[in-house]
């Protein structure tokens, strides 16, 4: 699985968000942690300059992992479990500094949020041409999406790591799925089941009124 040690593979990260939503449309927290985890392992292998960010991504799945072996851990099987008990038990704090340990949904919504980043960038990766670079599609797709969440210096800090991206072609072959061409097909497999898990994480967020939660 994506969660394993290895070099990093897309073919991991998209079965592990395959297998995130269940028939009854819930969204299953074991295999969306790995496809993070999966995901944090490519980051690590872009270089010291994204520490800052896969660092925060780390602790925030480890937070959500160690939900999900402690003595609650039925409570956090899937989102739609984990979101009625917490809100049900008043762990969702809805004010800052309120002393108490981060929830499970403050804390996926910090991910989720970062889900409609990977969207964006996957699929102007997909979509860009030859010689567009990684760098662009990328601080476009963190300007449309993260940023917004973001105080000034991390902006400014993410920007500059942005431009050590390498150019999009060989950023495709580094996702370790063939060809440019061949990762751009899987890109195009992957980005459905990617929507349909940041869709169903919206909706039950909104339904509850979890979406700015401090
Ligand atoms: C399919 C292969 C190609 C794409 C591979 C992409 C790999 C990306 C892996 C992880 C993405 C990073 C997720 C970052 C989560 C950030 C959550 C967040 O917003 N945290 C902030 C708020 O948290 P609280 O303070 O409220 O607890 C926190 O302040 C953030 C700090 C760090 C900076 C985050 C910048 C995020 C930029 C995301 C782009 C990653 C660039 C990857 C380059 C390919």
């Amino acid at each position: 699985m994506a969660g394993a040690q290895g070099a990093f593979s897309l073919r991991e990260v998209l079965a592990a968000f395959q297998t995130c939503v269940t028939e009854q449309r819930e969204v299953l927290l074991g295999p969306y942690l790995c496809g993070w985890r999966g995901l944090i392992r490519f980051l690590h292998s872009l270089g010291a300059i994204f520490s800052f960010i896969s660092k925060d991504a780390v602790a925030k799945v480890q937070i959500m992992e160690n939900y999900c072996r402690g003595e609650q851990r039925e409570k956090y099987v899937s989102l739609q479990s984990m979101v009625e008990y917490e809100l049900a038990s008043g762990l969702v704090d809805v004010q800052k500094q309120s002393g108490r340990p981060d929830s499970g949904c403050r804390t996926v919504l910090r991910l989720h949020r970062a889900l409609r980043w990977l969207q964006l960038f996957l699929e102007g990766l997909r979509t860009g041409r030859e010689d567009s670079r990684t760098s662009v599609i990328c601080t476009d797709s963190y300007n449309a999406s993260l940023a917004a969440y973001h105080p000034w210096v991390v902006r400014k800090a993410a920007t500059v790591a942005f431009c050590t991206l390498p150019p999009r072609n060989a950023f495709l072959e580094i996702m370790n799925v063939g060809t440019p061409e061949e990762a751009v097909a899987m890109l195009g497999e992957a980005l459905p089941y990617i929507c349909d898990v940041y869709g169903i994480t919206q909706e039950l967020f909104a339904q509850h009124k979890l979406l700015d939660l401090p």
